[in-house]
């Protein structure tokens, strides 16, 4: 009798805290689980105009109820069925309720493989960085002439 007692004091209960912290971790993983992933072969078989899937940002969307409802129309988005649309979706300017829609289109994740291309998105950003560095270079150049004339013409008087 008293040694099974003594027993149980020598194991006593888990701690809550812990046990708690593992289900907290179960569920994201079945969270993580969930979201499916694509490669571009799969994304290109979803051409059609009742399943129709695009890429952007390296997320799967499908597209097929939105057909009808697209501003833009049908075709811009038949056009980019089954492909990265990131550099088309961009080019327009969407605004936030455009991207907004898009969160109720998400079907899943782009998993890119060895021989696929790079993400579209990276590689725009760098070159229009580029471009609004070089831009702003022109303005300070632009500038400086013209200080540099003022001061020429003061000193010419
Ligand atoms: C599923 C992805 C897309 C969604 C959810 C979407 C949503 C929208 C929305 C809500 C507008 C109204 C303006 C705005 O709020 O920005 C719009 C306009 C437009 N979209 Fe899309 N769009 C998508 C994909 C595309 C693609 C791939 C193209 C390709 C070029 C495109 C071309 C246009 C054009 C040209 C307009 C302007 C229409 C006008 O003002 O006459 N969209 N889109």
């Amino acid at each position: 009798m008293n040694i099974s007692r003594r027993d149980s004091s020598i194991h006593p209960q888990p701690h809550p805290e812990p046990s708690r912290k593992l289900t907290h971790s179960f569920h994201s993983s079945v969270i993580m689980a969930d979201v499916k992933e694509y490669t571009y072969t799969e994304v290109a078989e979803h051409t059609d105009r009742s399943d129709l899937f695009m890429v952007i940002h390296d997320k799967v969307y499908q597209c097929a109820q939105f057909m009808d409802e697209h501003p833009g129309g049908e075709e811009v988005l038949m056009d980019v069925g089954g492909k990265d649309a990131t550099e088309a979706f961009e080019d327009v300017g969407h605004s936030e309720e455009a991207r907004e829609l898009l969160e109720k289109m998400f079907v899943g994740n782009l998993k890119r493989g060895a021989g696929d291309a790079p993400a579209k998105s990276t590689a725009a950003q760098p070159s229009t960085k580029a471009q609004q560095a070089g831009g702003s270079n022109l303005a300070v150049i632009v500038a400086l002439i013209a200080v540099l004339a003022f001061v020429a013409f003061k000193f010419t008087q």
